[in-house]
């Protein structure tokens, strides 16, 4: 991840083509979460079968990030970061005295049981923005699988909705594409995604090798 994202800032250089600065422009004055423009977008293609390993965007970020989603829909899973965990069992193993680790334990448990796993069904033409503990005490992935099931997704609601508009009879031309069972989505096409963030400090030659 640390050398992707030097890698990533290397090619800061390159003037963002205009009609990305539209799409981002559009994203940094209608959400307000950005402290300045956006300058830095990360396009990626995930074949059916391919996703992307559960991390934390790292610390060179201003730490909200917007996902624009085409093509494919997919499954996005967030769970909490190893290292509230780990900090919890720290806490724990740390304390002799057995009222305070009681407690202790109580407040753990309280913190740990806020942080529930979650997932989010990223929709074709979707713009999901995430930021503070979404962000940073959690980590987000995509399962390097072709069906993907949704059934505990936040929005999963929304997506039933969807996908009765557009399978309603006779089924829809437009979602073909797709295979679909109730609660799962066959990705049978590409998915292109584009991470747009703020990096907030640009040294120029920084990382030069
Ligand atoms: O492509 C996506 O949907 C997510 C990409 C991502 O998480 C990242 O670039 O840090
Ligand atoms: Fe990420």
């Amino acid at each position: 991840m640390e050398t992707e994202e030097k890698s990533h800032l290397n090619n800061l250089s390159h003037a963002v083509p205009p009609w990305l600065t539209r799409i981002t422009q559009r994203m940094y004055e209608e959400s307000r979460l950005f402290p300045s423009a956006i300058n830095h977008v990360l396009i990626n293609e995930y074949l059916p079968n391919q996703g992307i390993m559960p991390h934390q965007d790292g610390p060179a970020y201003f730490p909200v990030v917007a996902i624009l989603s085409l093509g494919s829909r997919v499954v996005m899973d967030f769970t909490p970061h190893p290292s509230l965990t780990n900090s919890v069992n720290t806490v724990r193993n740390n304390v002799e005295d057995t009222i305070s680790a009681r407690a202790l334990e109580n407040e753990s448990e309280k913190l740990l049981d806020s942080y529930d796993p979650f997932s989010v069904v990223l929709m074709p033409c979707s713009l999901l923005i995430f930021k503070d503990k979404a962000y940073s005490d959690y980590l987000h992935g995509i399962k390097d699988c072709e069906v993907q099931h949704f059934t505990g997704a936040v929005n999963v609601a929304e997506t039933l909705k969807f996908l009765r508009v557009n399978q309603s009879p006779p089924p829809s031309e437009k979602v073909t594409e797709e295979k679909r069972t109730a609660d799962s989505v066959h990705r049978t096409t590409s998915r292109i995604s584009l991470t747009c963030r703020v990096v907030s400090k640009v040294h120029k030659n920084l990382f030069k090798f």
